[in-house]
């Protein structure tokens, strides 16, 4: 099964849009975990196996495991999600870029490594930067358009014209281009910050039911009911609205997993309330 179906289908079956994002920080882990060689996939497993019931994926976040020098630890949590909860999909969030020859390989890291079943690109190369990602058409390429973070108006807002026409800022070109020429395999997504509930409504407009993920809800302060109401689809899907400090330390105790599973369960039930 594609990412995009595979998204979907969980969508229905498990009636949720959370996404529950893995970015180990050993300085912020429960204390039982102090002495533990294997500390980052022991942590980011009990949190996957608390909270996988409310979630649509998971997306772990390369660099916080290549810092440990842990990417072993995410090869065996991509391959535990997939043996303990198969249909959830896994979104590796690398955020690649670069000439295709080398993209090429960044492809296979993340869909043959890695073992993810979509992967998240930088699209300021162009389109061959990230054809060899899109090739894979059973892989979903989830791609920069309005990132969550202050600086993205820097870059994305400035406004610019297609051959002194169509002048408008640069993340509605990005959303335009990927919906309607990136998108011949039916694999893009787009990531649209939860922390601009505006320009979310922009795209939504541009770009009809691409899926989007929304990183910027918990921890960067994101509204989630701006986020669903002004970006959902008509079907009320559409969106894998992401959240990592905020349920991964949503208690420093040895309670964290459970703690985790309600802040996950409490996302889910304030999203499905605006859908
Ligand atoms: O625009 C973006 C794109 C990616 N991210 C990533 O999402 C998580 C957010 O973590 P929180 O703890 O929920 O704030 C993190 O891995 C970022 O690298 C993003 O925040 N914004």
């Amino acid at each position: 099964m594609n990412f995009v179906t595979a998204l979907k289908t969980r969508w229905q079956q498990a009636n949720t849009l959370v996404c529950v994002g893995l970015d180990p920080e050993p300085a912020r882990f429960p204390a039982k975990f102090a002495d533990d060689p294997d500390a980052a996939f022991n942590f980011c497993r009990d949190i996957v196996d608390a909270t996988a019931e409310y979630v649509c994926a998971f997306k772990p976040q390369i660099a916080h495991f290549a810092a440990l020098g842990a990417e072993d630890a995410l090869t065996r949590l991509v391959a535990h999600i997939h043996a303990a909860h198969p249909g959830i999909p896994v979104i590796l969030d690398s955020k690649r870029g670069d000439i295709g020859s080398t993209a090429k390989h960044y492809a296979s890291e993340a869909f043959d490594r890695y073992a993810a079943d979509a992967v998240t690109v930088n699209p300021y190369l162009g389109r061959d930067s990230v054809q060899p990602f899109l090739d894979h058409a059973d892989k979903g390429v989830v791609i920069l358009c309005r990132t969550s973070n202050p600086g993205a108006s820097d870059l994305q807002d400035l406004v610019v014209s297609d051959n002194g026409r169509d002048a408008r800022p640069l993340y509605q070109h990005v959303a335009e281009k990927i919906a309607r020429d990136w998108n011949a395999n039916g694999n893009c997504a787009l990531v649209v910050g939860a922390t601009w509930p505006e320009q979310l409504k922009q795209v939504r407009a541009i770009v009809g039911d691409l899926p989007f993920l929304v990183p910027g809800v918990g921890a960067q302060g994101g509204d989630v009911e701006a986020v669903v109401r002004n970006a959902k689809t008509a079907d009320g899907t559409g969106l894998v609205v992401s959240s990592s400090r905020a349920v991964l330390h949503a208690s420093d105790g040895d309670d964290y997993a459970e703690a985790a599973a309600t802040a996950a369960r409490t996302l889910r039930d304030e999203i499905n309330r605006y859908r």
